[in-house]
């Protein structure tokens, strides 16, 4: 459903030049979780961005069922659910009005979204507070509603920024429920997140990606052969570890 091909970003910045992405690969299935797991900087959101379609790679190629991804493919923004912690909510509307709203964005009739904003609400719990305005939602209301908002059109694929950054472990543990939810459904799903422990539990493949390289994708098992590590986290900072070691002096890492 999704697959990643060689990509390559490259950013200019006051002179210095940040090699953001170095020729990365991977795919999700439908029904599929895949971790995209990398200390800061190590570039998922510009995976995710590019995934998405708001950012073009300098080489290489996105492509969501079968379609390259780009700024102008509208066609596969509508297949997309992107949640990110930085998007804003719409502080004046009600939780219902801008849920609806996004329907409406998609061309969702109204019958219908009225039907999906119960089923994503009663599984969200956003009932005690879908009537109030979004500028008086907590950090984690606010979190479930740009969950649920990412869900309002049905798309096939899932992109998921850091969904539980700035939750508490309530928060954070309705999120990873959600995502097995969005397994159950069928959907392909990409996540993004530091959080190991729960990524360990919910994504069926990961990729270990770190200065712009995938040092290591596959499956828990998998990682632990190729690392002989037995937790994400051991082999997260091992990989950091030799990365800096080879990377003394040189700027092109490895992958393993
Ligand atoms: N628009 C931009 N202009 C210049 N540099 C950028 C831009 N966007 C990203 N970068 C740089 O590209 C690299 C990868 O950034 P990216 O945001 O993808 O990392 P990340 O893995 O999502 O990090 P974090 O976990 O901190 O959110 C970083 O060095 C970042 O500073």
């Amino acid at each position: 459903m999704i697959t990643a091909s060689e990509l390559v970003k490259r950013f200019e910045w006051a002179g210095q030049r940040v090699e953001a992405l170095n020729g990365i690969n991977f795919s999700v299935a439908s029904g599929e979780v895949f971790g995209l797991l990398g200390p800061n900087g190590a570039g998922k959101t510009t995976t995710l961005r590019i995934v998405m379609g708001l950012l073009r790679p300098d080489s290489g190629y996105a492509e969501v069922g079968g379609i390259r991804t780009g700024p102008d493919s509208a066609a596969v923004r509508a297949q997309i659910g992107m949640v990110s912690t930085n998007d804003g909510v719409y502080p004046w509307l009600t939780v219902r009005e801008m849920l609806l709203y996004f329907a409406d964005l998609y061309a969702v009739p109204m019958q219908l979204a009225k039907q999906r904003l119960e089923q994503i609400s009663e599984r969200l719990e956003l009932g005690r507070f879908i009537d109030q305005r979004c500028c008086t939602l907590s950090t984690g209301q606010k979190q479930r509603v740009i969950l649920a908002r990412g869900l309002m059109h049905d798309p096939p694929v899932m992109l998921l920024d850091e969904p539980t950054r700035g939750l508490d472990v309530v928060g954070s543990q309705t999120v990873f429920q959600f995502i097995s939810h969005l397994k159950e459904l069928g959907k392909a799903v990409l996540l993004s997140t530091h959080r190991l422990d729960e990524a360990e539990r919910v994504c069926d493949r990961f990729g270990l990606l770190h200065r712009g390289c995938l040092m290591y994708t596959g499956t828990l098992p998998e990682i632990r052969e190729a690392t002989g590590k037995k937790h994400l986290t051991e082999m997260f900072l091992s990989m950091m570890h030799q990365t800096d070691v080879s990377l003394h002096g040189d700027d092109v890492c490895q992958p393993a």
